[in-house]
């Protein structure tokens, strides 16, 4: 487990394009250092944010995007190029417009008959993770060099929701979730275990909607209750933020914000 460390920002424009410089030093050091990257996307505004900020950025050339490895956090269960999946959304920001190794992108499975329910499509992706482990990784997925979480209102991450039975997991990597609070209700989701498998966990939240989340994820919250609380990683936990999201925090938790 790694300490949370507080990054604020001005605001969230500032926040995703100083996220996403960020990002392509760290795929690139990584595509250095082992031939290839794996990062693992999140939807939501802030993650779409970052996306979008990553595809504006002149550097974004520095990546080579045929050796990038790229996993998802939570995917809402829809059929395919539904406006509202989350990998819809990540091609429309980014992926449609850099040159991916299609077998590098690993979508989770969507709502188009193929797959029968969204436990079973979290079966399916939980195969697909288990079969890129590698012997030295930790547990049945791989060590994700980044992996993003947006962070709800709520504080859900991915697709595990307070109190609800994905945020309880401790044995599967991936889950069916029921009766989401937010729509759509049926969504796939990497758990806590997988989550925590990777090397670095950023989490981002901007606006003042998010304050309170903030506040109580960083503030020693169970994780049943909160499940931000339970999102790190093995090396690194990065919390970016925007200073309307970070207005709770106690100040002497974070320097003070970029101008
Ligand atoms: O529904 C979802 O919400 C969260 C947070 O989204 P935001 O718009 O409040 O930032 C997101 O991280 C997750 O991937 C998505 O499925």
């Amino acid at each position: 487990m790694s300490t949370p460390q507080i990054v604020v920002h001005r605001d969230k424009e500032l926040m995703a394009q100083a996220a996403a410089a960020r990002l392509i030093t760290k795929i690139v050091d990584a595509q250095a250092a082992r031939g290839s990257a794996s990062v693992v996307l999140t939807g939501g505004r802030n993650g779409n944010g970052l996306l979008a900020a990553l595809a504006a950025a002149p550097a974004r050339d520095a990546v080579d995007w045929s050796r990038l490895d790229l996993w998802w956090g939570d995917e809402r269960f829809l059929p395919e190029g539904d406006p509202e999946r989350n990998a819809t959304q990540a091609r429309e920001a980014l992926l449609d417009a850099v040159d991916l190794d299609p077998a590098r992108v690993h979508y989770m499975p969507a709502a188009d008959g193929k797959h029968d329910d969204a436990d079973a499509a979290a079966e399916v992706y939980a195969a697909e993770l288990a079969a890129a482990a590698r012997p030295e990784d930790h547990g049945p997925v791989p060590s994700f060099d980044v992996l993003l979480l947006g962070v709800g209102p709520d504080t859900h991450v991915a697709s595990l929701f307070p109190e609800l039975p994905g945020v309880r997991e401790t044995e599967r990597t991936v889950v069916g979730v029921h009766g989401a609070p937010k729509p759509p209700p049926t969504r796939v989701s990497l758990t806590l275990p997988a989550i925590r498998a990777a090397r670095e966990v950023w989490l981002l939240a901007a606006g003042e909607d998010k304050a309170n989340a903030v506040a109580m994820a960083l503030s020693g919250a169970g994780e049943i209750q909160t499940p931000a609380a339970g999102a790190y990683g093995r090396q690194r936990t990065l919390w970016l933020l925007d200073a309307p999201a970070a207005a709770q925090l106690p100040r002497g938790l974070y320097p003070p914000a970029s101008p």
